[in-house]
């Protein structure tokens, strides 16, 4: 019998264009020294947004490490926000005291109905901030530095091509007595990038696509709706994307990213409310036509109280949830400029 031959099969590969958008668009924290991005700024301002629910513990570190190193050492950064959604523990106190601009959620835009959500608190936070480039940067990290900020600022402060910056980090799973090194992001790696590999495989080579620190141009960011809840992140990428295109997105390598993490049952909430955004913009941008819009209700069972024939708790939560329009359109409705209706 002849020898057998196996047919040389081509190993898989991204697209051309995730091919070459990676090296030219990906980027690390060290490649854009401070000072380089002070003499760049010019006349351009700078916010970094942060939105915090519950994060007295954290949220002050963050807000002194970018005073004392980005405001003070380095006029880089105009203004410093903490967005306090709707905390019930001392946030908007210690934000305060650390030296930031602390606006309450539902005060942000208060003649609309207040919603719940991160990116509810994301949307004030731009529609109460003032710069022309805006760094969002989540209030909950732990071995958080400036050059989260830096490295986010650099793409968008050197090339006006640039629209939106993600970063990128290993993410360790900080456990009670154990930490996996790169165990975190669960959502991502379950849920995000499957969906988004499958669906939006122009986004492939976003390392972190739900990375909660990235920048963006106001004019941008005033032009894309924000999903209210933790489908935001996912909604940018997909909407900015499919407005302006995949050269104007851009991702820098910020190191390593340790924060509070919540436990699997919220994660499958959040992957609910991320899976639903993705099913929305897949109709949206005609990508997929569904017979049956998807149910909202997710049933989970936890310990608990017995009930409905199990020895658990019944929980259901409505996945459903409203989205924010793009800021530029209010404005355009009301025809005064959003500062004076904030
Ligand atoms: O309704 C909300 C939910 C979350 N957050 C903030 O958004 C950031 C990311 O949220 P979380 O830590 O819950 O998400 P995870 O990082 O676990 O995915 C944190 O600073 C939260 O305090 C918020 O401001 N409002
Ligand atoms: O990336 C993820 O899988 C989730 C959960 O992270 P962990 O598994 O707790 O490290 O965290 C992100 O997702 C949220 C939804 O997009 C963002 O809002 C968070 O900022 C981000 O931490």
């Amino acid at each position: 019998m002849r020898g057998f031959r196996a047919r040389k099969v081509a190993a898989p590969q991204v697209s051309a264009d995730v091919g070459s958008w990676l090296p030219r668009r990906s980027s690390q924290a060290g490649d854009w020294p401070v000072a380089d991005l002070v003499a760049a700024k010019g006349d351009t301002t700078v916010s970094v947004v942060i939105p915090a629910r519950d994060e007295e513990a954290t949220v002050g570190d963050i807000v002194r490490t970018i005073r004392r190193d980005v405001v003070e050492r380095h006029q880089l950064v105009d203004e410093v926000m903490v967005v306090d959604s709707r905390s019930q523990d001392a946030t908007a106190r210690v934000a305060a005291e650390a030296g930031a601009t602390v606006v309450a959620q539902d005060s942000v835009l208060s003649a609309l109905p207040g919603l719940q959500g991160k990116g509810e608190a994301l949307w004030k936070g731009l529609a109460a901030s003032t710069g022309d480039i805006v760094v969002f940067v989540d209030g909950d990290l732990y071995d958080f530095t400036s050059d989260y900020v830096t490295g986010l600022l650099g793409p968008l402060l050197t090339d006006d091509s640039i629209a939106y910056v993600k970063g990128f980090y290993h993410r360790p799973l900080v456990g009670a007595v154990s930490t996996d090194a790169d165990g975190g992001g669960r959502v991502t790696e379950l849920v995000a990038r499957p969906l988004l590999n499958l669906y939006w495989p122009e986004l492939a080579g976003f390392v972190q696509p739900l990375a909660g620190e990235y920048a963006g141009r106001r004019e941008v960011l005033e032009r894309v709706p924000f999903v209210a809840n933790y489908g935001v992140e996912v909604g940018h990428l997909i909407d900015i994307l499919e407005s302006y295109g995949l050269d104007a997105l851009a991702q820098v390598d910020l190191g390593k990213r340790t924060h509070r993490h919540q436990n699997t049952q919220a994660l499958g909430r959040m992957s609910g409310q991320i899976m639903l955004t993705v099913f929305d913009r897949l109709e949206r941008y005609g990508r997929l036509v569904s017979a049956e819009p998807p149910a909202t209700m997710l049933a989970q069972f936890r310990r608990g109280e017995s009930g409905h024939g199990v020895d658990r708790e019944l929980v259901v939560t409505d996945l459903a949830c409203e989205q924010r329009p793009p800021l530029a359109t209010l404005r355009a409705a009301d025809g005064t400029g959003l500062r004076e209706i904030a």
